[in-house]
């Protein structure tokens, strides 16, 4: 029930076209009711009283009904779908807005394929809900209750008789919509897991292929293919088993009125234009019976869809602005200090294990920090908790002496230029791929964005220079162009804090020593963190951090490590090593 309110909430901003298209089908529904009656005046008036004179009126009376009816029924049909497709462009710009706002720790656990099924597919079975559905269960409820007070106001006795088969059409009807619920709730569940394999795949088809892993992931989809084509059969069974039942018993309802007619209209008891109007009223009774079980099937699939996108757009958005909208962050210096920071990523774990603990790091204006560490040992967690993709789980990431938290989200974010391990590039123009973080940006800004990052040459050698299309539709670039991509979207923020994770992980020695040189200009005045394995990537680093399983086991200058027995020491001499080997 506090599904259907819910979903009844999003009718309510249509609520005048809504209103609209039931008054339409009032005025349609009148008519239908109303020609019956038409009909018996033609012969009880018209034929028995041999007035041709009232049978051609009457018959023009129906001929405007009709017109009039197809009318209605043309600007509901509009109406109900203008209605339906509103409840669906709010879904959407909700759950979209929502997917926008929730963090890293949701996108952690979240599944793409069901995501995009929720939008896509759940949406739909609301809309034909509250579209066509609502009001055909609406239109069928009037009809139903509007043909039997004629009916009982023209013939009470032969009326009731013929409702006999009502109670047994009522028990198939509730069994079936017991049933078949559940049923499309596993239809629904079942879409989103096919979606997910099938995204998966198609994201992931490099690395199926190389390990030629075709035939596995077919038989994995073909499974849950299979699992979705049976539940759709055990519903198909019900559908097949009530629909006709339901039919027959309204087709009895028809017969038993022609024979009871028959007999009244013999006794006397009931005119021939009454006889020929309870043919017609009989239908009244019958399609909107019939149509119960299609409404009952729309019925169950909004009330199993609804839940899922609400699911979504009720999620906790654990990360964001202050209420009163934070601390405006234009003008951070960059200064940062980590006060025994401990992190752990799944907090509502018994014993969440700690990627981070109790860092302490003070970070002056302007300073390189280098980030070295063993795989794992929570480099990446560590730069994470500066833009809040997640938030310390105990102590506080302050910048400028302000906690992290009390920023405005978007400026914080802002301030912060990050060159992440793996690069996203948009299906879009260079130009546009670079200036995502600043729109606004001019062409000559974009120019010498990219020309820091090293990636302006290539770019105007490409088919159609900074407005070649990259990505999904377009060229595709190798793994150091699209790093220096994102170097130049970095740069190009002009950000007081600048992090490359890894950022030269993926080019060969001679441009990264070129990136090095224009990094140099570009770490001019920023706070700059940078993740790195190798040396090189370090060299010009201010200070060093080496941290072990999530706490820092050294920390200083390069020479002062290099003093050290430890981490940093071993590392060198052994890239020293492998360097010697190669040479
Ligand atoms: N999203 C996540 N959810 C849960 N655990 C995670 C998540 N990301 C990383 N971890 C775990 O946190 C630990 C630290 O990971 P992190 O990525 O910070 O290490 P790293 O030093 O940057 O590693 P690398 O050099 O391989 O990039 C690892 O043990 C990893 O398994």
């Amino acid at each position: 029930m506090s599904t259907l309110l819910r979903i009844l909430k999003y009718v309510k901003p249509s609520a005048k076209w809504a209103f609209a298209a039931l008054g339409l089908m009032v005025v349609a529904t009148v008519v239908d009711l109303l020609a019956p009656w038409v009909l018996r005046n033609i012969f009880d008036e018209g034929i028995a009283r041999k007035n041709m004179g009232t049978v051609l009126l009457l018959t023009l009376a129906l001929l405007g009904m009709q017109g009039v009816k197809s009318l209605g029924a043309f600007a509901q049909g509009y109406t109900q779908e203008l209605v339906g497709q509103n409840v669906v462009f709010t879904l959407r710009k909700e759950m979209y807005a929502h997917l926008q706002r929730l963090s890293f720790t949701y996108y952690d656990k979240a599944q793409t394929g069901q995501l995009m099924s929720r939008m896509t597919g759940d949406i739909e079975a609301v809309k034909n809900f509250v579209g066509f559905g609502a009001m055909m269960l609406i239109t069928g409820i009037a009809t139903f209750f509007g043909t039997l007070i004629f009916m009982l106001s023209m013939q009470a006795e032969v009326t009731l008789l013929s409702l006999s088969t009502i109670p047994p059409l009522l028990v198939v009807m509730w069994l079936f919509n017991r049933k078949v619920g559940p049923a499309w709730g596993n239809i629904r569940e079942q879409m989103g897991r096919l979606t997910t394999t099938l995204q998966e795949n198609i994201s992931g088809i490099r690395v199926v292929k190389a390990f030629a892993s075709e035939k596995k992931e077919q038989s994995k989809f073909a499974e849950r293919n299979e699992q979705n084509f049976d539940t759709n059969m055990q519903r198909a069974k019900l559908e097949a088993t009530a629909f006709p039942l339901m039919g027959f018993f309204g087709g009895l309802t028809f017969l038993i009125m022609i024979w009871l007619g028959a007999v009244y209209v013999a006794k006397g008891q009931m005119s021939l234009g009454t006889f020929m109007a309870f043919q017609w009223y009989t239908w009244g009774l019958i399609w909107p019976l019939n149509m119960l079980g299609w409404q009952i099937n729309i019925f169950q699939q909004a009330l199993k869809a609804a839940p899922r996108v609400f699911e979504v757009i009720d999620t906790k958005v654990d990360i964001e602005s202050p209420a009163d909208g934070g601390i405006d962050a234009a003008r951070i210096g960059g200064t940062v200090t980590f006060e025994n920071v401990s992190f752990a990523f799944d907090t509502t774990a018994a014993e969440p294990s700690h990627v981070l603990s109790n860092i302490q790091l003070q970070v002056k204006q302007g300073e390189v920090i280098a980030i070295l560490g063993a795989t794992g040992s929570g480099k990446s967690s560590l730069i994470a908790l500066l833009s809040r993709y997640y938030d310390a789980t105990a102590g506080s990431v302050s910048m400028d002496g302000v906690d992290v938290r009390n920023y405005n989200l978007e400026g914080l974010r802002q301030s912060i230029g990050i060159v992440p391990q793996e690069t996203f590039l948009f299906s879009a123009t260079i130009h546009d791929n670079v200036a995502y973080g600043r729109p606004d940006a001019t062409q000559e800004m974009v120019e010498a964005a990219a020309r820091k990052a090293q990636i302006h040459d290539f770019i105007v050698n490409m088919p159609y220079g900074y407005e070649t299309l990259i990505g999904e539709r377009g060229v595709g670039l190798s793994g150091g162009q699209r790093q220096r991509v994102a170097l130049a979207r970095a740069i190009l923020m002009d950000p007081p804090i600048l992090v490359l994770d890894e950022a030269t992980a993926s080019v060969d020695t001679a441009t990264e020593s070129a990136i090095h040189e224009a990094l140099l200009e570009v770490m001019k005045g920023r706070t700059t963190f940078i993740i790195a394995q190798r040396l090189s990537s370090i060299r010009r680093a201010d200070r060093i951090v080496v941290l072990d399983n999530g706490r820092i086991a050294q920390m200083g200058t390069q020479q002062e490590l290099l003093e050290q027995d430890g981490f940093f020491r071993r590392l060198l001499e052994q890239q020293e090593m492998a360097a010697a080997s190669n040479s």
